[in-house]
């Protein structure tokens, strides 16, 4: 029988062999059973550094000593079992080193069954190990990385639906280890609040063709904590152009969230008050300043520093301090609107930014609440301390104009405020601070205004413009002041919606022109209706609709005596309690009229939904008739509303001959103005009334 090795049998088989032994580096080993020698393949010569006729023993010599039993193991299966082929490993120790083997072993038998030969086919795999083992521990290291930097990955692939997730993903995102991504895809493991959103911007993705997407999801884990998650996915697309498997990094971001927000918080607030510090402090004043100059707006800004801080920090020490610094914090907080920004600049240093003031006296109302704020004492471990503030202000756009000479000519007015003996308020502007010292003085004289019985009202007729018979007045409160005279309401009326004292002087108004209705009412055919203002503060708090029926009733007037007047912007402030309050107060048969008609905001809806009598038409609109045909024909439109609607009509403000005959050609049936007469006081009205 040939031997394995004679090539010149079946020379191209031989070849074939050869060619494939060399291109695999493979050995091979040929025993005759019987022969003391076995021989050797040129390569497996080299593999082994060893000649080309070796003994069995030599061969064994090689084996590492603790796998010889393994392949004793082998070679008695082989006898025992008539097995025709082993596959096996095996190290080898060699002069250059230990190096690990790849065994293919085939036996062939006679035809007693007697072993005859065996053919061992050999490969080098160390280096094959080797690069498992770098593979395995590169895999190893990756997850351990992934650990680390709280990052896995996911796969998505379209056309199996299946989902493959790292196993860092699977523990981060609070999956159990066996998880399986069902039919519904992994869209279904989002929190229900952001499917939506998410799904939306891959179905964009998809639609433009992306080929990658980045986003952030919140998810919270087993404990009820938070946790964002970043993910970054990379779009395949198939021939079809539909996405055909999403690759994705998912990154647990909590960490570096939270410690982002940290450092924000640590760059722009303040550690010790929680305020806005120095740089947000400025940074909001541009943007107000952007806004104000955008909206043609008034800003206010004030600084202030607390007096004696010094003292208190040396005697009481830091600690102490620092209280005192957050209670003030706090309370300027708490005497500030909602949008103004209270700031702590450093040291003692606090500024307030108010964006929108509507008059450059209010500053002044204003600076007098900071100073309030530090009225009571402030208890500093135990200790009450009595601490004021000194405050400086300035104002655009009438001071300055941008944020660092605002800030420059605010500390200046805060400078000359200390200097003027402290608890003390100056402003840039030296007019502005007379200015507002002169409304704070007002202010504290309007409170006593009421107690002092110094308020009074005034009495503006109303005729039928057809007939000229008197049917009514309006009654206009005045303050008869004991050094200041007469002061007109539009000097105090502001300040009182401000200040909330419009609340009791409108009780009072209220109360006052009843009675007087009832007075001028009696034994009278045609009885008079009285008109009153009202102010939108007077809705807040107590029911209006109570206050009215009370002045009702405390006078014994009757309800079609009495009109109450109000404005565009009360009825636009939409609130359902004002309608109530208001069908309340129609119910009561006290009829309604809306003033300065026109100058509102043109929603007209709301005339059909609230309890409307009558419109008063302003005399923005009175003032240029006939002559201008704009006001001409916008007169024409109120009224023709007014008709349609049945609602009463009042020209106000008629001062001529000319536009009372205008608006008798137009079909107004009331009018009011100095045409007709001027509010005058009570006695002079009553000698009216008696003469009509
Ligand atoms: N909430 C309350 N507001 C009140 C009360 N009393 C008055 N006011 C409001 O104050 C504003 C100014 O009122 P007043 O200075 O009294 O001016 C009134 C009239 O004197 C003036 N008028 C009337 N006719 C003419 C005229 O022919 N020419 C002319 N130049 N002025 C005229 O108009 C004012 C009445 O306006 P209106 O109220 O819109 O009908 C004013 O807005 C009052 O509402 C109060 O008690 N509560």
């Amino acid at each position: 029988m040939p031997s394995p090795h004679s090539r010149a049998t079946f020379p191209t088989t031989a070849l074939q062999l050869e060619a494939a032994e060399n291109l695999n580096q493979i050995g091979l080993l040929t025993w005759e059973f019987g022969q003391p020698l076995v021989k050797l393949s040129a390569i497996a010569c080299g593999l082994l550094a060893l000649p080309e006729s070796v003994s069995l023993d030599t061969l064994l010599d090689l084996l590492d000593p603790k796998e010889r039993p393994n392949l004793q193991a082998h070679w008695q299966q082989v006898l025992n079992g008539g097995q025709r082929n082993v596959v096996a490993e095996f190290a080898a120790c060699l002069p250059d080193g230990r190096r690990r083997f790849g065994a293919n072993a085939l036996f062939e038998r006679g035809a007693d069954g007697a072993l005859r030969c065996c053919v061992v086919a050999l490969q080098d795999i160390t280096s094959h190990d080797a690069m498992i083992q770098a593979l395995s521990d590169s895999e190893t290291r990756l997850e351990e990385a992934q650990q680390i930097a709280q990052f896995g990955y996911w796969e998505w692939d379209f056309e199996q639906r299946r989902a493959v997730l790292s196993d860092q993903a699977v523990k981060m995102w609070g999956l159990p280890p066996d998880w399986q991504a069902d039919e519904r895809g992994l869209l279904g493991l989002l929190p229900a609040d952001q499917r939506e959103w998410v799904g939306q911007l891959y179905a964009e993705a998809f639609s433009k063709r992306e080929t990658s997407l980045r986003y952030e999801v919140r998810k919270s884990d087993a404990e009820g904590n938070v946790r964002e998650f970043h993910s970054l996915v990379k779009i395949d697309y198939g021939a079809s152009g539909k996405p055909r498997r999403l690759l994705a990094t998912l990154q647990d971001i909590s960490e570096v969230k939270s410690y982002r927000r940290q450092l924000h918080s640590l760059s722009f607030f303040d550690t010790v008050t929680g305020l806005p510090n120095r740089a947000l402090f400025v940074d909001r004043l541009n943007q107000a300043l952007t806004d104000a100059s955008w909206h043609n707006q008034q800003l206010g800004l004030l600084m202030l520093d607390l007096d004696r801080f010094k003292d208190i920090n040396d005697s009481l020490g830091h600690t102490a301090g620092d209280a005192l610094l957050q209670q003030a914090a706090q309370r300027l907080q708490q005497a500030m609107r909602e949008y103004d920004t209270v700031a702590r600049l450093g040291g003692d240093e606090f500024a307030v930014l108010l964006p929108e003031v509507r008059h450059a006296t209010d500053m002044g109302s204003i600076a007098q609440k900071v100073l309030s704020a530090f009225a009571r004492p402030f208890d500093l471990g135990g200790q009450e301390v009595f601490v004021t503030a000194s405050v400086g202000g300035a104002f655009y756009p009438a001071d300055a104009q941008d944020a660092v000479q605002l800030m420059q000519y605010a500390d200046a007015a805060l400078y000359h405020a200390k200097s003027q003996g402290r608890n003390n308020f100056r402003f840039y502007s030296k007019e502005l601070t007379r200015q507002a010292s002169e409304r704070l003085s007002l202010e504290s004289e309007l409170r006593k205004a009421i107690e002092m019985d110094e308020l009074e009202l005034y009495y503006q007729p109303k005729f039928d413009l057809a007939s000229g018979v008197l049917v009514g007045a309006e009654a206009l409160m005045r303050w008869n002041h004991p050094y200041r005279g007469m002061v007109p309401p539009l000097s105090f009326i502001s300040m009182a919606e401000d200040t909330g004292l419009i609340v009791p002087m409108g009780a009072w108004a209220l109360r006052s022109a009843c009675a007087a209705a009832t007075t001028w009412n009696a034994g009278r055919r045609l009885p008079l209706k009285i008109a009153v203002n009202l102010s939108a503060r007077q809705f807040v708090g107590t029911p209006f609709s109570v206050t009215v029926s009370e002045a009702l009733r405390s006078t014994g007037c009757r309800p079609e005596w009495l009109e109450l007047e109000i404005t565009e912007s009360l009825l636009l402030d939409g609130r359902d309690e004002i309608l109530a309050i208001l069908q309340d107060i129609a119910a009561q048969g006290i009829s309604i009229a809306l003033d300065d008609f026109g100058t509102g905001y043109s929603a007209l809806s709301y005339l059909t939904r609230f309890p409307v009598d009558t419109l008063k038409i302003d005399r923005s609109f009175i003032k240029d008739l006939p002559g201008d045909r704009s006001s001409a024909e916008l007169v024409k439109a109120i009224v023709s509303l007014g008709h349609s609607l049945e609602m009463n009509l009042v020209a106000e403000g008629v001062e001529t001959r000319e536009q009372a005959d205008h608006l008798v050609g137009l079909g107004c049936q009331l009018v009011q103005g100095y045409l007709y007469g001027k509010p005058v006081p009570h006695g002079l009205f009553s000698e009216m009334v008696a003469l009509a």
